[in-house]
Order: structure tokens, then sequence, then C-alpha cells
């Protein structure tokens, strides 16, 4: 088990930002790295080759995708492919942020295609779920959440490479509010009783900071932190880095010291 410790960008940064981050990335892993974690980025997918070049053939740093469709090749102008995000260097795709289920159309349905694509090819899927703040308030969050991870894994054997990312809308962003760590690990507990052998990780993201994420990181549940404002600044991802190697190497958790790829 290691602490999958991520960020995307979002719709930011130039290939010249994306690569002067990802050589301070390259710079950190030479100099030790992050025994216990697995860090990952993923940039917009016109980074993604540039960032893969900049980390260098050996890193340890996993690059992602934000998005890819489940057809692996024809007549979707403005999409890109599985296929293409991975001869570009990416080995992780995340599917069905909230952004794109509430901006692109995204449903369960396509986020479950999109699943068995990407693990058709071989790369590792990051399913993002997480209910509204109305769903919450109305006390249905747990049966939303689970009935989400339920449609995404439709057809997807254990063991297969899904990493499920928690994310409450209402946590999500600059209008988003921090999470106790009560709300998070009545999700998160759930989630790790139905999944645990399904899923290679439970990541939890929304308003994740230098200031909470080591509390994050001990909730119930919760193997890894998905984040995004705090992490776009190459010296808040290295910190927030810094601390889940330390939770890593605390005593009581145990965590491989060699990451998979
Ligand atoms: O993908 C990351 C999540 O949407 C979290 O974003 P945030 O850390 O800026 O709230």
């Amino acid at each position: 088990m290691v602490l999958w410790v991520g960020t995307s960008w979002k719709m930011n940064k130039t290939r010249a930002e994306a690569v002067s981050f990802a050589t301070r990335l390259r710079d950190a892993a030479a100099a030790g790295g992050w025994p216990g974690v697995q860090p990952f980025v993923v940039p917009s997918a016109t980074a993604i080759s540039v960032v893969r070049d900049a980390l260098g053939p050996d890193s340890p740093v996993v690059v992602g995708a934000q998005n890819a469709h489940w057809e692996d090749a024809g007549a979707w102008t403005g999409e890109v492919s599985v296929p293409q995000v991975a001869d570009a260097g990416a080995t992780l795709v995340e599917i069905g942020h909230s952004e794109r289920r509430e901006h692109f159309g995204e449903t369960d349905r396509t986020v479950n295609r999109k699943v068995r694509a990407t693990l058709r090819h071989g790369l590792t899927a990051l399913v993002c779920v997480g209910e509204s703040a109305e769903v919450r308030t109305a006390g249905g969050a747990r049966q939303h959440v689970l009935s989400q991870v339920a449609a995404a894994l439709d057809r997807v054997p254990a063991g297969s490479g899904v990493l499920l990312a928690y994310e409450p809308v209402w946590a999500i962003g600059d209008r988003g509010r921090e999470p106790t760590v009560d709300e998070v690990a009545e999700i998160t507990e759930a989630l790790d009783a139905e999944y645990s052998g399904v899923a290679s990780g439970l990541l939890y993201g929304g308003s994740v900071t230098t200031a909470n994420a080591r509390d994050l990181l001990h909730t119930r549940g919760v193997t890894g932190l998905f984040v995004g404002r705090s992490a776009w600044n190459v010296d808040g991802y290295l910190h927030l880095l810094r601390i889940a190697t330390d939770v890593a190497q605390e005593a009581g958790r145990v965590f491989a010291t060699k990451v998979p790829r």
C-alpha cells in the first residue's frame, strides 16, 4: 500500500510553466523522493508529453490525463482517446470529475465506458465521485456516492487498477468549504468497506491544504490525496508530498518503499 498524492492542474499552465514544475519535481525525486508515496501530476492534454519528458525516463512520478474518450479513434471533434494520451506519456486517466459531470455532460454511464476503455489499454483509472451540498443536506451523501461508484465499476473486475477519489462537490474549488474529518470519514469508511478489494487506493480531494493534509491522511479509509489549488505551485505540492511521506513512515502504518509504475 502506498499513499497516492497528486494534483490536477485543471485548465492551467502553459507548456513552459508545466516543464518548470516538472523539472523541480524531477530534482526533488533525485534528491531522495518520497518513500511510501506515489506522486502523480495531471496536466492539461497539451502538456502531458513535455511533462513526461521533463520528469525523465526513470521518474517515480506518474503522469495522467484529465479525461479520455471511450472510443479509441474516430469522428469525435475536440476529444482525446486513451491511446492518444498514452502515446503522449500518460499512464493514468482521471474520469468523472464533478466539473466534467456538471459542465460537459459526464454521466455514470459515460464514466463507466471511460473506465473500461482506460483499463482495456492498461492505464490506471482515477474515478472521481462526490455528492452536492443539496444531496448531503438531504442526508443522501453515502447512498449517492456508493451508487456513483457502483455504476463506474460496472463490469470492472477486482484488481484492475482503479483508484477512487472522493471529492464532495461542496468542498471543491474557490467556493468550496473545507470538510471536517468526520464528514470525510462517513463516506470513505463506507467506500473502504465496500470497495477495498476492488480499488487499489481511495483518495480524498476538495480544499486539501498543507494545514489539513495530515489529518485527512489519517482519516479512516483514506490512502491518498487529490489536490487542486494547494498544489498548483510546486512548493505547495512538494510540501504536501513531505507531509505524506511523514505519514507513510509513521509507526503503525506499513507502506511499501518501492512504488508500482
Ligand atoms: O481535482 C482536484 C479537486 O477538484 C480539488 O480541487 P481543490 O483542491 O482546488 O479544491
